[in-house]
C-alpha cells in the first residue's frame, strides 16, 4: 500500500520538489492532502495532478474558489480553510508522513500538530524549531514522533551519523558516539565577494538569486545575510543535541558538500551532491530505504574545485546574532526569530536597505534577549511581542 502523505506548503520552493519525488513514485506514495497559502492557481494544478483528498488554503474566499473549480473539473477534493485546518490535515488519522514546508513562523503549529499525533514528519520549516527547539523535540519524543531533517545540512549531518545515533539523535550525546564536531557548510550566499560599501544599494532582486539553489525568497534572502546558516545553527543544536561550541560554520561556496561530522578518531565523515533538495526529500521520505530522486549524478571530473573560509562577522552580522541568541536561549531565538521575518519582508517590500536587516535584528534581540519562555503559549506571544515592537523599530526608522 502506498503511503499517504500530507504536504503542508505544497505550492513552494520544497513543496513542488516534494511533489516531484512523490510522483516518480505512485507505488510508495499517494497525496492525502496538499495546502498552499496564497497562491490558487499552482495548488489547483498541483490537485489535478495529484487527486487528494483534501486541499487547504490560507483565505476563506479562496479555498471556495478552489472548491468551485475542483468540482467543475471533476474532482471531489475537500477544500479547508486557515490555520486551524492546517492544523486537522496534519494531525488526520489517515496521514501516515506529513511534510513541513511552510515558511517562517505560520509553519509552527501545523508541525506541531503533526508531531502531537505521532507522525513521521519531514521538517523543512526551520523556523518551528528556531522558535520552539527544546519544546518542540520534547514533543517529538512524548508522543513517538519520527523527525527526519529536510534541510540539506542536517539532512547531510543526519546521513553522516552512526545508525544507531540516527535512531534518535536529538536525544543522544554526540561525544559517546566519538563525534568531536558538526561542520555545518554554507555557501556565503550571492553577496561573499561584494565590497562592503556597496551593501547599502543592494537590491531584493539581486538577494533573492542564490549562487546555487533555486528557494523561496525569504530563505533566499536569509542565505544572502547568512542569517540562514543562523538559524540552521540553532535547528542543529536541537536536532543533533549539541551545545553551541559542537558547531563549526564552514564557508564552502560551491554547495557540494552539504555538511560533514568529524569523528575523534580523525575522521571526517561528509554528505555529497548536485545542489537539488530531491536528493533530501527523496533520502527522508524513504528512510531507512533508498529511492531515485533524478536528481543528476555528481560528477567528479565536472565539479568545480573545493574551497573553504571562515564567516567574517563584519560580512555576516546576522550569524553572529543568531548565534549569541542560540547561547542566550529559547526567548533569545524565538524574538530574532520574528525580528527577521519583519525585516526580511520589509526589506523585499523595499522599505528598508539590506544593512538595515542586521540592524533590526540586532536591536530586537537586544531588547528580548533574557526573554524567559516557558510554554508554547509564551513562545507565541514573545513572538508577537518581537514583532510589534520591530514593526515600531521599522516605523521610527522611516
Ligand atoms: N527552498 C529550499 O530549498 C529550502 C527551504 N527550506 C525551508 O523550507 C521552508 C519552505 O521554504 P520554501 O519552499 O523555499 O518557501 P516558499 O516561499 O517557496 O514556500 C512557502 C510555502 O508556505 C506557504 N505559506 C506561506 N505562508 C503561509 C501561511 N501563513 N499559511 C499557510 N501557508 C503559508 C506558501 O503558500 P503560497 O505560496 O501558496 O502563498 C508556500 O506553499 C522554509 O522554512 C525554508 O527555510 C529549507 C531548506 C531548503
Ligand atoms: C538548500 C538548503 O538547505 C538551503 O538552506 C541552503 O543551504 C541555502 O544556502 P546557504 O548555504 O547559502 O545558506
Ligand atoms: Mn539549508
Amino acid at each position: 500500500m502506498p503511503k499517504q502523505v500530507v504536504v503542508l506548503g505544497a505550492t513552494g520552493s520544497i513543496g513542488c520538489s516534494t511533489l516531484d519525488v512523490i510522483a516518480q513514485h505512485p507505488d510508495l506514495y499517494q497525496v492525502l492532502a496538499l495546502t498552499g497559502g496564497k497562491r490558487l492557481d499552482v495548488l489547483f494544478a498541483q490537485c489535478m495532478q495529484f487527486r487528494p483528498r483534501y486541499a487547504a488554503l490560507s483565505d476563506a474566499a479562496d479555498a471556495a474558489e478552489l472548491q468551485r473549480q475542483l468540482q467543475q473539473a471533476g474532482l471531489t477534493t475537500e477544500v479547508v480553510a486557515g490555520a486551524d485546518a492546517l492544523a486537522e490535515l496534519a494531525a488526520h488519522p489517515d496521514a501516515e508522513i506529513v511534510m513541513a514546508a511552510i515558511v517562517g513562523a505560520a509553519g509552527l503549529l501545523p508541525t506541531l500538530a503533526a508531531v502531537k499525533a505521532g507522525k513521521t514528519v519531514l521538517l523543512a520549516n526551520k523556523e518551528a524549531l528556531v522558535m520552539s527547539g527544546e519544546l518542540f523535540i520534547r514533543a517529538v519524543q512524548q508522543h513517538g514522533a519520527t523527525l527526519l531533517p529536510i534541510d540539506s545540512e542536517h539532512n547531510a549531518i543526519f546521513q553522516c551519523l552512526p545508525a544507531a545515533l540516527q535512531q534518535h539523535c536529538y536525544q543522544s550525546e554526540l561525544q559517546t558516539a566519538g563525534i568531536a564536531k558538526i561542520l555545518l557548510t554554507g555557501s556565503g550566499g550571492p553577496f561573499r565577494q561584494t565590497p562592503l560599501n556597496a551593501f547599502d544599494q543592494i537590491t531584493p532582486e539581486q538577494a533573492v538569486a542564490h549562487p546555487n539553489w533555486n528557494m523561496g525568497k525569504k530563505i533566499s534572502v536569509d542565505s544572502a545575510t547568512m542569517m540562514n546558516k543562523g538559524l540552521e545553527f540553532i535547528e542543529a543544536r536541537w536536532l543533533f543535541n549539541c551545545g553551541v561550541s559542537d558547531i563549526q560554520v564552514v564557508i564552502h561556496p560551491q554547495s557540494i558538500i552539504h555538511s560533514m561530522v568529524q569523528y575523534t578518531d580523525g575522521s571526517v565523515l561528509a554528505q555529497l551532491g548536485n545542489p537539488d533538495m530531491r536528493t533530501p526529500i527523496a533520502h527522508a521520505l524513504a528512510f531507512p530505504a533508498r529511492i531515485a530522486s533524478n536528481v543528476k549524478p555528481l560528477n567528479f571530473f565536472e565539479v568545480p574545485a573545493f574551497t573553504f573560509d571562515k564567516p567574517d562577522p563584519e560580512r555576516y552580522p546576522c550569524l553572529y546574532l543568531a548565534q549569541q541568541a542560540c547561547a542566550a536561549g529559547q526567548g533569545a531565538t524565538t524574538a530574532l526569530n520574528a525580528a527577521n521575518e519583519i525585516a526580511v519582508e520589509a526589506f523585499l517590500n523595499r522599505q528598508i536597505r539590506f544593512p538595515q536587516i542586521a540592524a533590526l535584528n540586532a536591536q530586537v534581540l537586544d531588547h528580548f534577549a533574557s526573554s524567559k519562555v516557558a510554554d508554547l503559549e509564551e513562545i507565541l506571544s514573545l513572538d508577537s511581542q518581537a514583532r510589534v515592537y520591530s514593526l515600531k523599530l521599522l516605523k521610527d526608522w522611516s
